[in-house]
């Protein structure tokens, strides 16, 4: 039975009886938020909770690296749609009518569900983000979150992004959370002009914030090349975009120059294998040529409007097999590397030390438990990316406290209970 206390407190935390790295370990977290120690038995601790993980996987929480946590208020309110359709006839039209409390319940459905499948952090862009952090806040859940600039080439409109965008950072730091950091969103080439994106560009180099935009999902390069004379990616560049902070969504239709460039610059490409398949860009995101330049590759699940769910053990599994598919090898993407682009290569984007259960890494830790999909353990990390839903995650634990115990979340009735009211609300509005 869970004590109710075990909730939210970064406290001294034993974890007993779990596999690591398929050998028996125990991980002790002493209360400052970090991993102290890891060994197969930990005598000397002050711990105030002991979880027995009764033979559990421990694995890093998994990272997230890109969503737009409230548009699951939208899941399933429109689906088998041609990207640009579906944004601008149902997507954007709907949006308008956005408020901050739909933000704020959209952003706590999003919360709970990537706390319910063993995501500890996310990277966020959307709207009125000052709403996702009381909601991050509240859930104990870490994030990058970002604004949404789209200026559609009109300056005044420009100017005005601007200043939401710095008043968002700001909002965003004055919030003093060590889980909870500011970054800055271009939404994208086709959205932003080249005073948005190069504005943007200083903005995150003087804050030293990632920036988040989306990158050739569809093929942006023939309307680019007639606009600009070049290709997205030099386009990008040219701007300035291109940095070690620049975390770049999608990059299904890089071409090996762009690679190179993407490599040079130490770009990190986040591959949304669902959200693209979904939307049929297309063409997969380009990993094993990425991973013979070097390119730092992360995982995201985009929205749950076109996903249509944040479970990262989905998305693993379905990046590892379209990425054989795709370039028709069975030896690209190897289940410990799609657990590393689904943990730490995201958390190593955001600068975190996390994604690696090692003393001295935050801790951020989920737990599978044992059930018919996991066992025989031959291979934890096998079963992890190939054999586990996120539904099969019962310990989610974020900065040293625990969010999750026995698919316990306190307070998760009343979190599915007010978004779905205010998602019916939203769209009874946005179509009377
Ligand atoms: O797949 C996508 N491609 C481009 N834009 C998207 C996608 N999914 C959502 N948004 C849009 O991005 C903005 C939030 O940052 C929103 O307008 C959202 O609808
Ligand atoms: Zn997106």
């Amino acid at each position: 039975m869970t004590e109710p206390d075990i909730f939210g407190k970064t406290v001294p935390i034993l974890i007993r009886n779990v596999t690591l790295n398929n050998k028996p370990a125990e991980i002790y977290l002493d209360g400052t938020g970090n991993i102290s120690a890891v060994a197969e038995k930990i005598t000397d601790h002050d711990a105030e909770f002991i979880i027995d993980g009764n033979g559990a996987t421990a694995l890093p929480g998994m990272v997230n690296m890109h969503t737009h946590s409230p548009m699951g208020l939208l899941r399933g309110y429109s689906d088998d749609m041609p990207l640009f359709e579906w944004l601008s006839t149902k997507i954007w039209p709907t949006e308008a009518h956005l408020t901050e409390n739909d933000i704020y319940w959209g952003a706590k459905l999003a919360c709970l569900e990537m706390i319910r499948t063993g995501t500890t952090t996310f990277n966020d862009m959307y709207f009125m983000m000052d709403n996702v952090a009381r909601a991050v806040d509240e859930a104990g859940i870490r994030a990058c979150l970002s604004y949404c600039m789209i200026d559609g080439g009109d300056h005044a409109k420009f100017e005005s992004e601007c200043s939401v965008m710095e008043k968002t950072v700001a909002a965003l730091k004055a919030r003093n959370n060590p889980r909870i950091m500011p970054g800055v969103s271009p939404h994208a080439i086709y959205t932003v002009s080249e005073e948005g994106l190069r504005w943007c560009a200083e903005f995150s180099r003087t804050e030293n914030i990632p920036l988040h935009i989306h990158v050739d999902e569809t093929d942006e390069n023939p309307d680019c090349i007639k606009a600009h004379g070049m290709r997205v990616v030099p386009w990008l560049d040219h701007c300035g975009v291109l940095s070690e902070r620049c975390i770049a969504a999608h990059c299904c239709w890089l071409d090996a120059d762009d690679i190179a460039l993407f490599a040079q610059r130490n770009v990190t490409a986040v591959h949304n294998p669902v959200s693209n398949m979904k939307l049929t860009v297309g063409r997969a995101l380009p990993y094993p040529e990425m991973k013979a330049a070097g390119v730092n590759v992360a995982l995201g699940t985009d929205g749950a409007s076109s996903n249509n769910d944040l479970d990262m053990f989905a998305e693993m599994k379905t990046a590892a097999i379209l990425q054989k598919f795709f370039w028709n090898d069975p030896t690209v993407m190897p289940a410990d590397e799609a657990l590393a682009v689904a943990s730490r290569n995201g958390a190593k984007a955001l600068g975190l030390n996390a994604g690696i259960i090692a003393p001295g890494y935050l801790a951020d830790i989920i737990l599978v438990g044992r059930n018919p999909a996991n066992v025989p353990a031959f291979n934890t990390t096998s079963n992890a990316v190939y054999a586990t839903s996120g539904l099969a995650v019962d310990t989610t634990i974020c900065n040293g406290a625990v969010l999750m115990h026995e698919g316990i979340i306190p307070g998760a009735e009343e979190i599915l209970k007010k978004s779905e009211e205010v998602a019916f609300d939203l769209v009874r509005r946005a179509t009377a």
